[in-house]
């Protein structure tokens, strides 16, 4: 599979009377891995839903290399996109094999059996995610964090061109969540991902969209976007950012009290 390109246009989303998102566009080019930053509430994963095609847009249009996702047959789109996410699944009373055997679905016909190819694509993506000795496991009996790395390897094993992830290393130790955003970065597709902890969207992103209540208030790679202007306004959080001597990122440095004014930087403004 190669990486595709996402492009979301003008997407409003709403529930009800609510208004979720509102008019936000964004983009992901093949290879790039976007990263979704905001508070709690900002619509990430009500973004990300209709991204993957479970919340329909009110207004506007999510193109997967130039195609409507929402006008394409399921199948042909689960051909190209992956998604992790926090919806609580349906209990699987599987092994931890089987849930990740379920990525290589869209790529088969119905009452196909695994090939060798499959099983090599399944024991690639468990052992990527450090989740080899799990393998004959029930799914259900794991813990949140290999749970998590579990759902990953499934999406892995799918071999989408444009995978889709809310906050993928939630429950994730930190050496896993470094393992995890570093298989990302190594993938050849293009990722959206939200993710909360703005140092690891930092070092492995290549561009960041900060949403705040339903819009898209900055873009930019995440030098430009993670200033302590744009996170007093945003999160309402004192800060200090850096740039990291070993990695080269910035690196931001929270600090106890009340934001005080400066600028936001060189970032996209919306
Ligand atoms: N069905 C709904 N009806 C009303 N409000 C909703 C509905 N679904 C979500 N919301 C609200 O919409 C807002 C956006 O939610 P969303 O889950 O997209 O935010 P988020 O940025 O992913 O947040 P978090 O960081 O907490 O995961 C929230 O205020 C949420 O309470």
């Amino acid at each position: 599979m190669t990486a595709a390109e996402l492009a979301v246009e003008n997407v409003t989303l709403t529930a009800g009377a609510y208004r979720l998102v509102r008019e936000v566009s964004l983009t992901a080019r093949p290879g790039e891995v976007v990263g979704l930053v905001g508070p709690n509430g900002s619509g990430k994963s009500s973004l990300l839903r209709a991204v993957y095609r479970v919340l329909r847009p009110d207004s506007g249009r999510v193109r997967v290399d130039g195609a409507d996702a929402w006008s394409l047959p399921v199948r042909r789109l689960a051909r190209t996109l992956a998604s992790v996410v926090q919806e609580p699944g349906a209990d699987f009373d599987l092994t931890v094999r089987e849930v990740v055997a379920m990525g290589r679905t869209p790529h088969k016909r119905l009452f196909d059996g695994d090939t060798a190819e499959d099983a090599r694509i399944i024991d690639t993506a468990l052992a990527s995610v450090d989740a080899t000795q799990l393998t004959t496991r029930s799914f259900d009996r794991l813990s949140g964090g290999e749970r998590q790395r579990v759902l990953i390897a499934r999406a892995l094993a799918q071999q989408p061109g444009l995978l889709v992830l809310d906050e993928p290393t939630n429950h994730l130790d930190i050496r896993h969540q470094l393992e995890v955003l570093g298989v990302l970065r190594r993938l050849p597709a293009t990722v959206l991902v939200a993710l909360h902890d703005l140092n690891l969207a930092a070092y492995y992103c290549d561009r960041l969209y900060v949403l705040r209540e339903g819009e898209v208030v900055a873009s930019g790679p995440p030098a430009a976007v993670l200033t302590p202007g744009l996170l007093a306004e945003v999160y309402g959080v004192a800060s200090e950012v850096a740039v990291h001597p070993r990695t080269g990122a910035p690196q931001v440095t929270f600090l106890p009290g009340e934001p005080r004014e400066s600028g936001r930087g060189g970032a996209t403004m919306h």
